[in-house]
């Protein structure tokens, strides 16, 4: 598949203190991709750099084939991570707006302004002015003034933050068309079930370097081991004698064991001790959760 943005060994610092170093990944077109990181990884800064807000110090970004200083910024959308609209504003006038920056016919954004508002459920909204909106609304306003010029590039910081669970699937869904259509996203979430449900690669990063990269299926693969889920009433000591058993969680009857990477699940199911009392037994493997937070924690530790 193609690839619309190359970022090439990225490196920027601040005051000599390096935040981010040797960034390099693509996003080609129609696909999502995830950047991910704790607080203070540098996935901000990255997305800051490519939307040139800020210069790197070291490496390249290419969209397409324009380099940095000739890229058609009227191809890119851009959510930021900071919030921000005109107040004094009326909601189809701000999003006719942001279409008019880049260029794009104002008959057309509007019939899309009235598509994305309905999409949105902010039918009947267009007069109402910004200030009048709650943060959500707001949130939905302004994706839509990211998206309203058709961008080929869609930029998304935290897109997910602020939203309650019905307007994240509203947004989930109309990321995940927006994709099928071609476009391609990079986007930044700490909510991992989302990422989970909705990317094909991604990007992690951790103390402003990159950790993972490759596709969902293949960081599961090499990442997301193999967890036990046992309901009965059993002697912690025991699953914890059991061979390939790294940890156990147990609260009451429910224990989640959970296995090393070189586990053979049908083997291992073979030898599981006869006096275990197993009411219900279920394998699955880790979460990208729990993926996470395995190997921001390693991480961390790494560095103390
Ligand atoms: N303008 C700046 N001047 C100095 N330091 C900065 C600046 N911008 C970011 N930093 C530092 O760079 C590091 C990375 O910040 P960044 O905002 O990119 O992280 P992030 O991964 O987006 O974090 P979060 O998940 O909290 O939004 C942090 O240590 C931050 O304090």
């Amino acid at each position: 598949m193609e690839n619309v943005l190359s970022v090439k060994n990225l490196g920027k610092s601040f005051k000599s203190k390096n935040v981010i170093q040797d960034i390099s990944f693509d996003v080609r077109k129609g696909e999502i991709m995830a950047i991910l990181g704790p607080n203070g990884a540098g996935k901000s800064t990255t997305i800051r750099n490519i939307m040139g807000i800020m210069y790197p110090d070291e490496g390249s970004i290419e969209f397409h084939n324009y380099a940095k200083n000739e890229i058609p910024r009227q191809k890119i959308g851009y959510l930021p991570e900071e919030r921000g609209l005109y107040k004094n504003v009326k909601v189809m006038d701000m999003i006719l707006y942001l279409a008019e920056l880049k260029d794009y016919p104002i008959k057309k954004a509007r019939e899309r302004a009235m598509e994305y508002l309905a999409k949105l459920g902010l039918e009947g909204k267009e007069k109402v002015s910004v200030e009048e909106l709650s943060k959500g609304m707001g949130q939905k306003v302004q994706f839509i003034g990211s998206i309203i010029h058709e961008p080929e590039l869609l930029i998304l910081d935290e897109p997910f933050s602020g939203l309650d669970p019905v307007s994240q699937e509203v947004f989930k869904k109309e990321i995940k068309a927006l994709a099928d259509n071609g476009t391609a996203i990079l986007l930044s979430s700490h909510q991992m079930n989302m990422v989970e449900e909705i990317c094909d690669r991604l990007f992690m990063i951790s103390q402003g370097r990159k950790v993972i990269y490759g596709s969902l299926e293949d960081v599961k693969n090499e990442y997301a081991n193999f967890k036990c889920t046992l309901r009965g009433k059993n002697d912690i000591s025991i699953l914890e004698r059991i061979p390939h058993v790294q940890r156990v969680e147990q609260k009451g009857e429910v224990n989640v064991l959970y296995l090393s990477q070189d586990v053979r699940v049908t083997e291992w199911l073979r030898q599981l001790p006869e006096s275990l009392n197993i009411q219900e037994l279920s394998i699955d493997r880790i979460s990208l959760h729990e993926i996470f937070i395995d190997v921001a924690t390693a991480q961390q530790g790494g560095a103390q």
